[in-house]
């Protein structure tokens, strides 16, 4: 049994960013990492641009102007101003190469063809300069950067219609277990619904990974040996839940073996989420998660997530973790390290009832884990608690 912090450490080592590329049209890369880096292919903006409704101005020392002309958002032509000559301008417009400022239309007086501003202003006033956000090309994102909404925006307005980014793994459930039956038949006597494959789907696609299939196999040695063996083929990580642990039926661990998958760690001291199996073949990472729903999760946002971080290439792969006041007692059973269902909000934390590893119900609550190390066996009310806020 190894400990949590080496557990940490080697999914961290061993597994590498999968580096594949993939072009995709910018409104379907929200959430992807650019694997090159985007270079500005105009300015930004294209034109000197008026920001604001008002007057661009050939300045002069006076306060009064000569109106000789208006220019719109979207109009190509170009008046040339002389010194002590206005344009009626709006937002958006492109501003004479002539003018070099210009003042809201709030702080002008109008009588026919002249105007009168009520105080001077500075060369280049409210004009947004020739690719003042990127200029033609430069960067305007790094290999790397995750695109957000902003960023999709950001380059749709370059012109961009295509990026080059980052593939995403392909994913694979696979729940183990007789007693296992789909929701919508009439439980039997000793079934249960199986419940890990939504759950996981789901923190998969809140995670932004939609690359996700699910399979389902019996406590079978030979069907659980060939579902596994063309699931780790096609799959660059695959999360099997259950059968991991030392029952007779418990076949998972066996199957690995036998499938010649390197076992980089199995069993982690740790409260939920002992039988952790942590294994690579080839370039596929394999994770036999507890069968245990809370303890499967829990070892999804501990270690899977680096793992998935890991593969995109990520530097920030653990989720943070914060101190937090706590609001509750806890007597902590056993000297293993715990991590703790809680519901924390603006600096604190709650500890909530129900922390066994087959309960969701209390996880259902949580928006994070707090983590009690081991030689901690009583948490106070006000103690400091090492806190993972979970991406809920
Ligand atoms: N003699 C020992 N027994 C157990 C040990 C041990 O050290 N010695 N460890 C216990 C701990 S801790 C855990 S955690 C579990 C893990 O066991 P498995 O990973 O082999 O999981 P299963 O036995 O298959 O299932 C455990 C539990 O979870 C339910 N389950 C499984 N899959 C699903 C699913 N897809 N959806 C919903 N619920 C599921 C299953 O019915 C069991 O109740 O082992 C302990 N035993
Ligand atoms: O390690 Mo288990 O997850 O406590 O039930």
């Amino acid at each position: 049994m190894i400990s949590i912090e080496d557990a940490l450490f080697k999914v961290k080592r061993n597994v590498n960013p999968l580096l594949k590329e993939d072009v995709k049209a910018i409104e379907k890369a929200n959430g992807y990492h650019l694997s090159k880096d985007v270079i500005s292919p105009i300015n930004m903006p294209p034109f000197r641009q008026s920001a604001m409704d008002g007057y661009a101005l050939n300045l002069h020392d006076d306060l009064n102007y000569r109106l000789i002309d208006e220019v719109k958002a979207g109009d190509g032509h170009q008046p040339n101003l002389k010194p002590g000559e206005a344009v009626r301008i709006f937002t958006g417009a492109p501003v004479p190469d002539s003018a070099n400022a210009i003042m809201m239309q709030e702080k002008v007086i109008t009588n026919n063809d002249t105007i009168t501003i009520d105080h001077q202003i500075n060369l280049e006033q409210n004009i947004r300069p020739l690719g003042e956000q990127v200029k033609q090309g430069d960067i305007a994102l790094k290999r790397g950067t995750k695109l957000t909404p902003a960023g999709i925006g950001y380059l749709t307005s370059l012109g961009i219609t295509k990026v080059s980014v980052y593939k995403k793994p392909t994913l694979a459930i696979v729940t183990t277990g007789n007693e296992l039956i789909e929701p919508g038949q009439e439980l039997q006597y000793g079934q249960i619904y199986e419940s890990n494959s939504k759950m996981l789907q789901s923190v998969l696609y809140s995670l932004k990974f939609y690359d996700v299939s699910i399979y389902k196999v019996a406590d079978d040695y030979p069907k659980t040996v060939d579902l596994l063996k063309s699931v780790i083929n096609k799959n660059d990580l695959v999360l099997i839940t259950g059968g991991i642990s030392v029952g007779d039926y418990d076949y998972v661990g066996k199957a690995l073996n036998e499938l010649q998958v390197e076992e980089i760690f199995y069993k982690v001291n740790q409260k939920p989420g002992k039988p952790l199996f942590f294994g690579k073949k080839a370039n596929t990472s394999i994770f036999a998660l507890p069968g245990n729903p809370a303890a499967a999760l829990t070892c999804f946002y501990v270690y899977v997530y680096i793992a998935l971080q890991n593969m995109m290439d990520r530097t920030d792969t653990e989720l943070p973790r914060i101190q937090a006041t706590s609001l509750s007692k806890f007597v902590k059973r056993g000297d293993r390290p715990q991590f703790l269902k809680a519901i924390y909000n603006n600096g604190n934390v709650e500890l909530l009832e129900g922390q066994n590893s087959s309960m969701l119900q209390t996880f259902a609550l949580s928006n994070a884990l707090v983590f009690v190390p081991a030689e901690i066996s009583e948490v106070n009310i006000g103690d400091a608690l090492e806190t993972i806020v979970l991406p809920v």
